[in-house]
């Protein structure tokens, strides 16, 4: 399956969850083994070459391509959550996303330093999640190799937040 025919997967839900947001809904993809693999698979081709040692899955999203991805890389993985989930000493950061703000939370001592680290995410839409993790993973030590998505939402120029990292979405909208 190729990018092309993965979109078909993806179904926009206007008005959700606020007036003026067109959510682009996963379920579908994730419903279907060809659609889950495919992507997977596609996901796989583009960091396979990147020597990563961790991947960090933004809750909740990130956690379900972010683990087959991790596994399929032999590579070790590590949750960014939202606030109050984790137990132990704790790095925060607060941020805002296209429809509200948030703060998200990750547990200090899961990332040895150096250790190269690939951020996955479904979604990259205004990109205040994503800096916000990638800027946890660099407080705890970590070397943020690149930053890779289900798809970018090219509109909300998510990409002038991310100064300096790689940017690795599968699809475009
Ligand atoms: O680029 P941004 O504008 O920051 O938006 C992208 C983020 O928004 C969604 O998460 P959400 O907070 O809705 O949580 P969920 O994954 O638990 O559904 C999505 O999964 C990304 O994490
Ligand atoms: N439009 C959107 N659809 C799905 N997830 C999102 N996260 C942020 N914006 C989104």
């Amino acid at each position: 399956m190729e990018h092309d025919e993965l979109k078909k997967y993806i179904h926009d839900v206007p008005d959700f969850p606020k007036p003026g947001i067109v959510f682009k809904d996963i379920a579908p993809l994730l419903a279907s083994a060809k659609a889950r693999t495919a992507a997977v698979d596609l996901l796989l081709k583009e960091v396979e070459n990147l020597k990563i040692d961790t991947v960090v899955g933004i809750e909740s999203r990130g956690f379900l391509l972010g683990t087959l991805l991790a596994d399929r890389l032999g590579a070790k993985f590590v949750m960014v959550r939202k606030p109050g989930k984790l137990p132990g000493d704790l790095e925060r950061m607060p941020y805002q996303l296209e429809y509200g703000y948030d703060t998200l939370e990750i547990q200090e001592h899961a990332i040895a330093k150096g250790e190269k680290v690939l951020i996955h995410d479904d979604v990259l839409a205004t990109g205040g999640t994503v800096s916000a993790a990638a800027d946890l993973v660099e407080k705890v030590g970590g070397e943020v190799v690149a930053l890779n998505f289900l798809m970018e939402l090219s509109f909300l120029n998510g990409r002038k937040k991310i100064k300096s990292h790689k940017v690795l979405p599968l699809i475009k909208f």
